[in-house]
């Protein structure tokens, strides 16, 4: 099909704006449709740069990428890709936190998502369809809103996520912005004021659960791969006990990932083994503790384990270095409500003369003494003052990483961490934070944010077109990362910076093609041709 005239200043992936040339114009039928001057791709990005200077908030600012988003694409990702760092906090986390929670109020444009309702099921195929018009769907990031960042349930709204999570594919990693989908699954909310708000735009009703939420997952998912056989299928931000047995089902059978469970035990690995390098230490010396052991807590928790065990520990020694902390406390192997994930970490009482003692935080950083510390827990300030120093008495370097998001829910903040240790904290935190002057040095602060990560795993194996994603791909993207940041500087970060999000990204993306070739998934033999072949760039 060939779109001329209006069409082609309405088709956000084909728009050039006032870059249409001279011919252009006449060619396709768009002369005095707009100013006579033609511009270059630089020009507009100048003026659209000027723009977004001028908004006073990172709201409007969102909101002005928005619009441009749905105007002209490339304009859009070459603007994103000059200004990564700055751009990074207002397309995605935190700033997308705001726009979830009031994206019926706020809502202009479904921007491309397709909206798949559990009481309309026979509608699947034709929403999938239609939402991508006929392009050549490689990625889809789906969500079901229950788990949002720390937020929790969003219903309908957390659309954006699935919004968010593929721009940042594309700035990071170079992944064509036709090649994707962003989709919900909207299986009702539990969020009172949502349902009581008459210009709430999903289901007004309370979650489906049980047999009926997972066939619908099913009919989802064997639909889409049906339309897409190439599809890599990215699960973000669903609930606690629907997460990890999603990823179960499917991880063995088809190319998946779990953005919660995967994505951010790849970077948190990445992060501490980058501690390490600054400290010296081993990562089988260590004793970690996880404070908040749900999707995310768990997911981790499982990442460092494998590492300890792939380190040479057998599993029941590796097991012996974790704790794991959640509402309950310290969990052990009695205590109620486990989830299946956190089973194989729990603790004996038998180990502790004070095992009742143990439900809080402070109290089990003195029991245990542990050397990392994540937060997973959604509870702000809980890195208190007299956990940290309690922590740091007993641990030359501690590792401390907050990474609850969005800002609001963290569980430290970066500037005090190192006030209390005196500057000898390993920090990374969920979302970005400015480097913190402290006695004279300037350190600077990792972002433990799966979005360093889940960029370039997805396009190395997308590119590749991998059967399934295995644990060695994914053990290859944890360790892709090291080697950037000189961890002589005093006061180097743990991770490396996200203004280099795109070189890394093709690191990470050449070494999980490669690991790919190496086990046999693909049929591919050069995995940096493939990479190379698929990268997306944003010209005219
Ligand atoms: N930095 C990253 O890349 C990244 C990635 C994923 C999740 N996260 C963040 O981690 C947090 C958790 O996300 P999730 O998906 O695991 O959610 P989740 O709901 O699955 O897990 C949260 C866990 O914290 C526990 N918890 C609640 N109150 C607690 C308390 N007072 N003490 C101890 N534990 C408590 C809950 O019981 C639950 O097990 C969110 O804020 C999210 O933004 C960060
Ligand atoms: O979205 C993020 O910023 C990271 C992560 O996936 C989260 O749920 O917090
Ligand atoms: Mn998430």
């Amino acid at each position: 099909m060939k779109y001329e005239g209006l069409d082609l200043l309405n088709n956000h992936f084909l728009n050039k704006g006032t870059a249409f040339t001279k011919e252009e114009r006449k060619e396709n039928h768009i002369e005095g449709l707009l100013p006579p001057f033609v511009q270059t791709l630089d020009q507009q990005v100048e003026q659209a740069y000027e723009n977004y200077s001028n908004k006073d908030t990172f709201l409007a600012k969102r909101m002005y990428l928005m619009d441009l988003f749905n105007e002209n694409v490339t304009l859009f990702y070459k603007l994103f890709s000059q200004h990564v760092n700055e751009f990074m906090p207002v397309v995605y986390d935190p700033t997308i936190a705001d726009t979830i929670e009031n994206y019926s109020h706020l809502f202009l444009d479904p921007q491309n998502a397709a909206f798949l309702s559990i009481d309309d099921q026979d509608d699947i195929e034709a929403s999938l369809k239609n939402a991508s018009a006929g392009r050549d769907i490689k990625l889809i990031v789906v969500t079901d809103g229950e788990g949002i960042l720390g937020i929790g349930d969003w219903g309908v709204q957390g659309v954006d996520i699935s919004v968010g999570k593929l721009m940042v594919y594309t700035a990071a990693a170079g992944v064509d912005p036709k090649s994707v989908l962003p989709v919900v699954l909207d299986v009702g909310t539990n969020r009172k004021e949502l349902l009581a708000d008459d210009l709430y735009m999903g289901n007004h009703h309370e979650r489906v659960t049980g047999d009926k939420y997972y066939n619908f997952v099913d009919k989802f998912v064997e639909t889409a791969e049906n339309l897409f056989p190439d599809m890599y299928l990215h699960f973000e931000d669903f609930g606690r006990s629907n997460a990890a047995n999603i990823l179960n089902k499917y991880k063995d059978n088809i190319l998946t990932f779990n953005d919660d469970i995967q994505g951010t035990g790849i970077i948190t690995l990445a992060g501490i083994l980058g501690a390490l390098n600054i400290s010296k230490e081993k990562l089988t010396d260590q004793v970690y503790l996880s404070f908040g052991a749900g999707t995310a807590g768990a997911g981790i928790t499982k990442r460092i384990f494998d590492a300890m065990v792939e380190e040479g520990l057998s599993e029941d020694e590796a097991r012996k270095h974790f704790y794991l902390v959640d509402k309950q406390g310290l969990l052990f192997d009695d205590t109620e409500d486990l989830t299946p994930e956190q089973k194989p970490f729990t603790r004996k009482r038998s180990e502790f003369a004070n095992a009742d003692e143990l439900t809080n935080l402070e109290a089990v950083v003195k029991a245990v003494h542990p050397t990392i510390l994540v937060g997973t827990s959604t509870q702000p300030g809980t890195f208190t003052e007299a956990v940290i120093k309690e922590m740091s008495a007993h641990t030359e370097r501690p590792i401390i990483f907050p990474l609850s998001n969005p800002t609001k829910l963290a569980e430290a903040k970066a500037e005090d961490l190192l006030k209390w240790t005196d500057g000898k904290a390993l920090i990374a935190t969920g979302i970005p934070v400015e480097p913190v002057e402290y006695n004279g040095v300037t350190y600077h602060i990792g972002q433990a944010n799966n979005a360093l990560v889940y960029p370039g795993l997805g396009l190395g194996s997308m590119a590749v077109n991998a059967k399934i994603l295995s644990d060695g791909m994914i053990n290859k993207a944890a360790h892709s990362l090291g080697g950037i940041v000189d961890p002589t500087q005093p006061g180097a970060a743990v991770l490396p910076p996200v203004s280099q999000l795109d070189k890394f990204s093709m690191t990470v993306a050449n070494g999980v093609a490669q690991q790919a070739i190496d086990e046999k998934l693909t049929t591919a033999t050069d995995a940096k041709k493939a990479v190379a072949d698929l990268k997306w760039e944003p010209k005219y």
